[in-house]
């Protein structure tokens, strides 16, 4: 079976500037595959390139091993990071403008838009015009837009920015809903928390260049384990005096404690249980955001 989305070797310059130097990552079938980078890493041209929307200056970008052509379009779906609709314009007549345009009948794509207001409960915005609606509420209308014709292949940019706790929630649902039916899903975002939750697979752009590939599982097992986490019921002293103890941190029910080298867990363990009662233990993995700051020198969030 051919992979929906290969992209080999990506370059685009903009003058004397290169935006994306050498990338290359594959999305399959049902994935979501997380780009991360901080500001001005070349997350957003390589997705306009994927799009077509940017042309590259090298490398190649195969779609279900094709090469790009403007019918694919129809087959692709994309959430702009800035908002790609217009405000004047009814969002009814807009995205129903858009389907159309992606190749489905006045029909389904009427059809189509009415579902996904509905599962959104907010039919009422059908004659809503953009401007009305407030910046959360126009970001789920840029991804009714991205979603409305049904795109085996939907490119997300920052998708959930600009949207509450609870509104996140539904579109992260509706995201990992796409992607169960099939859909292919490259998925930027600065939230790194976002990305444990829904990718399994990552690249991560440091000024055009891709530092850092690959699974995230086995990514993190290659940093060492330098976090535990100790609750106990009483007092433990003299932590920070066993060998490879960095630092210890007092929380709310018991410590955080930074270490060097993995061999001081176990004594840090046999001193707590020694001096009271252990409710928790655990050596923690670094998180993605500690492995973004370590590979590209500043937090991505
Ligand atoms: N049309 C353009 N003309 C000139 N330079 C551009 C253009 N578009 C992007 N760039 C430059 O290319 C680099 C990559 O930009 P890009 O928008 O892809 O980054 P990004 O990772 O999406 O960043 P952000 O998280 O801030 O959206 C930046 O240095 C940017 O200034």
């Amino acid at each position: 079976m051919t992979q929906p989305l290969v992209i080999d070797n990506l370059f685009k310059q903009y003058g004397e500037k290169t935006a994306v130097n050498g990338v290359s990552l594959d999305v399959k079938e049902g994935e979501i595959y997380g780009l991360l980078g901080g500001n001005g890493a070349g997350k957003t041209t390589t997705m306009r390139m994927v799009l077509g929307i940017i042309y590259p200056d090298g490398g190649r970008i195969q779609y279900h091993g094709k090469e790009y052509s403007s019918e694919l379009q129809h087959g692709m779906g994309y959430l702009p990071e800035e908002r790609g609709l217009y405000p004047k314009v009814k969002v009814s007549d807009q995205i129903n403008y858009l389907a159309r345009l992606r190749g489905m009948s006045a029909k389904d794509a009427d059809k189509s838009l009415r579902y996904w207001l509905d599962r959104f409960e907010v039919p009422e915005y059908y004659d809503k015009k953009i401007e009305e609606l407030s910046k959360g509420n126009q970001q789920k209308m840029g991804f009714i837009a991205a979603v409305v014709h049904r795109p085996k292949i939907l490119i997300l940019d920052e998708a959930f920015s600009g949207l509450d706790p609870v509104n996140v929630e539904i579109l992260k649902s509706t995201v990992k809903e796409l992607r169960d039916n099939g859909t292919s899903i490259l998925f930027s975002t600065h939230r790194m928390e976002h990305v444990e939750e829904l990718c399994q697979r990552i690249t991560i752009l440091h000024r055009s260049n891709p530092v850092l590939q690959g699974n995230i599982r086995e990514i993190k097992q290659r940093y060492p384990r330098e976090q535990i986490v100790l609750n106990t019921i009483g007092e433990v002293t003299g932590i920070e005096k066993i060998q490879g103890v960095q630092s210890v941190e007092k929380r709310e029910r018991g410590y955080l404690i930074h270490i060097n080298n993995v061999a001081a867990a176990k004594e840090i363990l046999n001193m707590a249980m020694q001096q009271s009662e252990v409710e928790h233990f655990e050596i923690k993995e670094p998180t993605l955001n500690q492995i973004f700051i370590q590979e590209v020198g500043e937090s991505n969030e």
